[in-house]
């Protein structure tokens, strides 16, 4: 996979005829989703590239220590990391080269096609901050399901009116180097001699690998259609792809359709705030309780499916909450306690507390129970009114 991307956006480079020696044009480019399983070798993989002079990693997590580590590289580019909504505009500034593994990868048992609801809103926003801050980039997209993601991220430049057919591109490469690799193992012959073609799209059937062309050793897809050569098989296949590719394409489109001209039905411009205790904290807990090693959702494995990293949540990865806010095409809201200004509640807040009780220890200890101080419910709620005190104080009373 690692080879295949960077050969891709490598040979996009050299295709805008770049120069490759040192010290020549300039190019930047934005790896975005940096520091995830392809989103860092892949940064390894630019910063070695003779082609870049300007590497932005960037990711919601982590994103310091990887570029601070592949910035160590003795290479030209320079390396610099960014972390948050808040840096994306400066990481995408100029970019030549917007290469996007963000989102979440499958798990076994998985299609891509299952990552449509959380990949289709994180591909949709950033391709939204490209068209503003790099509207003339190549854009790479490898995020799944490609089928889709690709579709969404064209929807989002039409709508910007930065769409150019010939600078989006799906990361479907590693389609092709396997079927290279498979062929060349059944076939026993050397891989470096073998060529096919794969038409079609990155997920089930609709990746469909020409067999029959090998011998041609091109990968132009109209070449190969136009010569008539395809078995039967390989004609079947090619029908029972395109109503999968068809839908894949029409649900990219829709839901950046839905999500971009109608923020009634997706609530994308919206508010939300919550109340509760472990079942809905996405991260108070850490700032109430410090990082204590004792204390479970502050170590992996919680959060390691998800965030790659323990965040507070009691959980191995996301909460019930992040799932709403995934489905209904929301940003997660971050921890009251984790920000300070007005910006930094622009979606709203997350109240929750683990171990928060609805009623507040007095009410057990004027019944004779005896109770430690604890959190509960009228806490969150002077925090809500706090909160509603920096937003919006004119309009309170
Ligand atoms: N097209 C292709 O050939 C291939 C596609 N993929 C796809 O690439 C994606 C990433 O895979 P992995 O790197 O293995 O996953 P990963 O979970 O290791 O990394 C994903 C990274 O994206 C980051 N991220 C999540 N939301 C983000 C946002 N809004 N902005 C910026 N960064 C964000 C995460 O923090 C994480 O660091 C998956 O969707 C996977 O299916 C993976 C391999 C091949
Ligand atoms: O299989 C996945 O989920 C990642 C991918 O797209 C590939 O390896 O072809």
């Amino acid at each position: 996979m690692r080879p295949s991307v960077m050969r891709s956006a490598a040979q996009l480079l050299r295709r805008r005829n770049y120069s490759s020696a040192s010290g020549q044009q300039a190019r930047k480019v934005a790896i975005l989703g940096a520091a995830g399983g392809i989103g860092q070798p892949l940064s390894l993989l630019m910063k070695l590239n003779p082609l870049v002079s300007s590497l932005s990693l960037y990711d919601i997590a982590a994103t310091p220590g990887v570029a601070a580590d592949v910035s160590h590289i003795n290479s030209p580019a320079l390396v610099k990391g960014f972390m948050a909504d808040d840096q994306l505009a400066e990481a995408l500034d100029g970019a030549d080269l917007v290469i996007i593994p963000a989102g979440v990868p499958r798990k076994p048992g998985m299609t891509r096609d299952d990552l449509f609801n959380i990949n289709a809103g994180i591909v949709k926003n950033l391709c939204t901050a490209i068209a503003k801050y790099c509207p003339n980039a190549l854009v790479n997209m490898i995020s799944n399901p490609v089928n889709s993601t690709v579709p969404i991220a064209a929807e989002v430049f039409k709508k910007a009116g930065t769409y150019d057919e010939k600078r989006l591109f799906g990361v479907t490469t590693l389609d092709v180097v396997r079927a290279r690799t498979f062929y060349a193992g059944k076939a026993n012959v050397d891989v470096n001699t073998v060529d096919v073609p794969v038409v079609g799209g990155h997920a089930g059937i609709t990746i469909l690998p020409l067999f029959s062309q090998v011998r041609l050793g091109k990968n132009g897809v109209e070449e190969v259609l136009g010569l008539g050569q395809l078995t039967q098989f390989e004609k079947d296949g090619l029908e029972a792809l395109k109503g999968e590719l068809k839908s894949s394409i029409e649900k990219g489109v829709a839901f950046s359709h839905c999500s971009t001209d109608a923020p009634d039905m997706r609530f994308s411009s919206c508010q939300y705030d919550i109340f509760g205790d472990s079942l809905a904290d996405t991260g108070n807990f850490p700032f109430l309780y410090g990082n204590d090693s004792r204390e479970p959702a502050l170590r992996t494995p919680y959060g390691e499916t998800f965030f790659r990293r323990a965040t507070g949540r009691f959980s191995d990865g996301r909460l019930i909450v992040d799932f709403i806010a995934d489905t209904m095409g929301l940003p997660f809201v971050r921890p009251y306690l984790s920000g300070r200004t007005a910006e930094d509640f622009a979606s709203g807040a997350n109240f929750a507390v683990g171990g928060a009780m609805a009623l507040g220890p007095d009410f057990f200890r004027g019944r004779g129970v005896p109770m430690g101080d604890r959190m509960h419910l009228g806490v969150e709620m002077k925090w809500f009114h706090d909160l509603l005190d920096l937003l919006c104080p004119a309009d309170r009373y």
